[in-house]
């Protein structure tokens, strides 16, 4: 007698491990691959309305049942008083900070919208794990702590503008939460508000101002200097930097820019000479800086590159405070290293209202106003909320910056393969037998494309996600498949095999080979030892094609009975009896076999799970040698 193995994890059963991929029938030519991110899709037509609640920042002790007392509901055109409408499965989608109405506009239609600005930290803490997407701008910190108190329901951060520095991305790809921004609708906004600074600084026009405003006619003390002629230094030469490059250019002055990363044809097509670092300080009157603040730029202007500059430099900062030492920045101001400084970012926003720089009578200073012109925040509130809804639809966002960029007719090409793979995953963690770990995962694809022209970073993490989900409580999708791995210690090596077939397929078969690994199923270890699947796509639908060395033929749908007999007349019939019996539905059969009379594996798909009794009936079958039970 056979011993009877319901091999299945318990755990998979009692967790959402896997979200279908597509609503109804999969259709290779979607490119909504939900599981990616392993979120549902939403209707997207119901109405919502807008909730808008302010908690106020300077009242600390607002709780957060008060703050929701403080709500009002605002309509948005014709969605007045339909919130019985919206149905519970709609994701939540909670703005913390001000958002252009085009941008709730395009929420609303999908998602039940939540406006709630100046929460403190502890109020978004408290209130997170009742959304799937949080909408910020640079005024919210997005801590690691925010992600823990989501509970795993948090799926995006949309960063409405450029700068995620206010988000913890280790924190959000270890939780599994994509992270997308806004980065180009506000780039002609901060470019020209860093001009606005660079040529109010020059000629003192907010001390002017003041001081008129004081009652002062000052002629003599608010003597400006020149812009035409004049060396810029742009620090940072992205998409800020070379619009403020242009502008500058207009206006007489000689710019160069640093910025290590840039290929130096793209600025000389807009005739500025890339430099060094030390050569931009070096030979600037103005610097505007443009960098990221990353850990590299923290502080990169200090008492060190402060001295590296030409005596009485210009500085504008439109960027991020945190890339300057604020207090090196003063003693330049005092000794007169550098004469004067426009700011619009500062190192903790607002800043200290007795802060040194900001009251020093060479500094301009803006409340991190860069990005707030009209036309800027309604194309910012439309790129973000665009991104967000194609993220909460299982789509990969073009402004994912957590997650691999994989173009959508990638995704479109692969989707029945990304099904597959995830399948495949967990037919090979199933048949490992219990106390020895996956260690090392080695996948072959065969495929007649070139090496190149095949992107296998979704299978590769469906794979993951296949192997790590059924035996842990990890929640696996693209955005933190290749960091948990790690984190387990799961080895994934890949190999592609070039075949002679059609390329109008992109992957011919794909195999899995665990090693160093016992298997509860004898019959699926190969000749090399290592437990080994494989699979293909037929007709858009995933099959399983061999199992160590037999070659089977079943479609990976429902779950799936392997069995290993004597190869002889009258065991399809056999279990398929016994299968009825229980009233569980057989919905593809495959038997591949060594030789003719000797041994042979039977794959049946079922619909059902049989019962303790099936399986026990069908080790009882004399013939049946070995058998395992395995959940899909
Ligand atoms: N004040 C505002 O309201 C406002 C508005 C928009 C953008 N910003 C900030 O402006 C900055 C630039 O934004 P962007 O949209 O141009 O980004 P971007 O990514 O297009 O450009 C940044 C550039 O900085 C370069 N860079 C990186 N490290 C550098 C270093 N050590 N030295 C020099 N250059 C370096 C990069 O190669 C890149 O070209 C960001 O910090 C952003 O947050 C502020
Ligand atoms: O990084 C950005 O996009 C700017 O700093 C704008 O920030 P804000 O959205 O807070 O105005």
């Amino acid at each position: 007698m056979a011993t009877p193995i319901a091999s299945s994890s318990s755990s998979s059963s009692t967790k959402p491990f896997f979200t279908p991929l597509f609503s109804s029938s999969p259709s290779p030519s979607s490119s909504r691959l939900s599981s990616l991110l392993s979120f549902h899709q939403h209707p997207t037509s119901t109405p919502a309305s807008l909730k808008l609640s302010h908690s106020h920042r300077n009242s600390h002790s607002l709780s957060v049942a008060n703050a929701l007392k403080t709500e009002e509901v605002i309509s948005l055109s014709n969605f007045e008083n339909l919130e019985d409408l919206i149905s519970e499965d709609r994701p939540s989608i909670l703005v913390s900070e001000k958002l252009g109405d085009a941008g709730l506009q395009v929420l609303s239609g999908f998602g039940k919208v939540e406006c709630c600005y100046d929460l403190s930290p502890e109020e978004l803490c408290a209130r997170i794990s009742k959304f799937d997407a949080l909408i910020v701008r640079s005024g919210t910190k997005v801590t690691r702590q925010v992600f823990e108190a989501a509970k795993g329901r948090l799926k995006v951060v949309g960063r409405a503008g450029v700068g995620i520095d206010n988000v913890d991305l280790h924190a959000a790809t270890e939780f599994g939460c994509l992270v997308v921004n806004a980065p180009t609708a506000n780039t002609v906004a901060a470019a020209e508000h860093g001009i606005a600074l660079l040529a109010a600084m020059a000629r003192n026009v907010a001390q002017a101002d003041a001081s008129m405003k004081s009652g002062k006619w000052q002629r003599n003390k608010y003597v400006g200097v020149s812009l035409v002629g004049k060396t810029l230094a742009v620090m940072g030469f992205g998409k800020v930097g070379s619009e403020v490059a242009r502008r500058a250019k207009g206006l007489g002055m000689n710019v160069i820019a640093h910025d290590p990363y840039c290929p130096a044809d793209r600025a000389r097509a807009i005739g500025v000479d890339l430099v060094s670092f030390d050569q931009a300080l070096a030979t600037a009157d103005f610097i505007s800086l443009h960098m990221p603040l990353t850990p590299t730029t923290a502080k990169i202007f200090n008492d060190q590159t402060f001295a590296k500059m030409k005596k009485g430099v210009r500085i504008v900062n439109v960027a991020r405070g945190g890339v300057i030492d604020e207090d090196a920045l003063v003693r330049a101001l005092d000794n007169g290293t550098v004469a004067q400084a426009a700011l619009d970012v500062f190192c903790q926003e607002p800043p200290a209202k007795d802060s040194k720089l900001v009251q020093h009578e060479n500094v301009t200073v803006t409340p991190h106003l860069g990005a707030s012109t009209k036309e800027a925040q309604a194309g910012v509130a439309i790129e973000i909320a665009e991104a967000v809804v194609g993220a909460l639809n299982g789509e990969l966002s073009a402004t994912a910056v957590n997650a691999p960029m994989v173009p959508a007719e990638v995704l479109s090409e692969l989707a029945p393969y990304v099904v597959l793979a995830e399948k495949l995953g967990r037919l090979a963690v199933q048949l490992v037998s219990g106390g020895s770990g996956i260690k090392s995962v080695k996948v072959t694809y065969r495929s007649s494309r070139n090496p190149d022209d095949l992107d296998t970073r979704i299978l590769r993490a469906m794979i993951t996600k296949g192997i790590i989900e059924p035996i842990s409580s990890s929640f696996i999708n693209l955005v933190n498949a290749d960091f948990t791995a790690k984190q387990k210690g799961l080895r994934i090596s890949e190999e592609r095999v070039v075949v002679d077939s059609s390329p109008e397929v992109p992957i011919d078969s794909i195999q899995l080979h665990v090693s160093s690994v016992d298997s509860k199923f004898a019959s699926s270890i190969s000749d090399n030892g290592d437990i080994s699947v494989e699979g293909k796509v037929k007709y858009g639908v995933p099959h399983l094609t061999c199992v160590g060395a037999f070659a089977v033929d079943v479609s990976l749908e429902g779950n799936l009975i392997l069995c290993r007999q004597v190869d002889q007349p009258g065991m399809i019939g056999k279990v398929g009896n016994i299968l009825a019996k229980h009233n569980v539905n057989v919905n593809f059969m495959s038997v591949g076999r060594t030789y003719r009379r000797k041994q042979a594996v039977m794959a049946i798909g079922i619909d059902e799970e049989p019962n303790k009794e099936a399986l026990n009936e069908i080790g009882d079958v004399p013939a049946i040698e070995e058998f395992v039970f395995l959940e899909l």
